[in-house]
């Protein structure tokens, strides 16, 4: 079974565009999970432009899902993580300035650095995951590092599904191939949708997790909120 965690990020930059309370976050996290979301992701910038520390400090009192908390490793990120103990922290590779994230981890350059923070965030029993780009070389340096999973960044599985799908989903499920020889748990995310879920899901037969946000709160305002997370799940199954 694939889980699907909801990304609530947008949410935020929605409500953040008032300064107000509307959308609030909080109720829009229960309501994914009361329609069916399996878990709930967020992802803290520095600048707090969509989903702040706050938010997440506040989330973690009610999501009773899965809580899966992405971002770059700094010392804030660690602190937050520390404090909140999500399900799963996510890490990302993503530069400060970052206006999305767009690469996946160097497994073999930063093998050293994420084997402590990864061994740091098992100690405060959280399980990990790190997000890495469907290289194979990548894939197997991340078994390395200690982490439980890894996030297959599909961003160019989103954007080749229209030309080529066969051809674009081919390094994924190699990666997943390579994933599961490893050891490693398999997660996947960025620029899914509608479209090209259920084909990624039928060729990644240990994909257990995608976390998506910004088609899913797009399509929410035609289909509505509800309906959208139905739309979703049945993809996946
Ligand atoms: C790791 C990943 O792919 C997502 O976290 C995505 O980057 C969402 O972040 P933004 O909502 O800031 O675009
Ligand atoms: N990890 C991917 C994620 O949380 C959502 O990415 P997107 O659907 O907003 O592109």
């Amino acid at each position: 079974m694939t889980k699907l965690s909801v990304n609530i990020n947008k949410i935020a930059t929605l409500r953040n565009s008032r300064g107000g309370n509307n959308p609030n976050v909080i109720r829009v996290a229960q309501d994914c999970e009361r329609f069916g979301a399996e878990g709930i992701t967020v992802h803290p910038r520095p600048d707090e432009r969509h989903i702040r520390y706050r938010d997440v400090i506040e989330l973690k009192e009610i999501v009773t899902t899965e809580f899966n908390i992405e971002g770059y490793p700094d010392a804030r990120y660690m602190e937050l993580v520390k404090r909140v103990q999500p399900t799963q922290a996510t890490l990302v590779p993503d530069p400060p300035e970052a206006i999305t994230s767009s690469f996946g981890w160097d497994t073999i350059q930063h093998r050293s650095m994420l084997q402590d923070i990864i061994a740091e965030l098992k100690s405060y029993g959280i399980r990990t995951s790190i997000f890495v780009d469907p290289i194979e070389k990548m894939v197997e340096g991340a078994s390395h590092t200690g982490t439980d999973r890894i996030e297959l960044y599909t961003e160019s599985y989103a954007t080749h599904y229209q030309l080529n799908r066969e051809e674009a989903v081919l390094p994924f499920a190699h990666a997943a191939r390579v994933a599961s020889e490893v050891g490693l748990g398999l997660n996947a995310g960025h620029d899914l949708d509608l479209n090209n879920l259920h084909y990624l899901k039928e060729h990644l037969p240990n994909l257990q997790e995608v976390s998506i946000g910004h088609a899913l709160v797009c399509d929410a305002l035609y289909f509505g909120l509800e309906n959208t997370i139905q739309m979703y799940l049945k993809e996946l199954r």
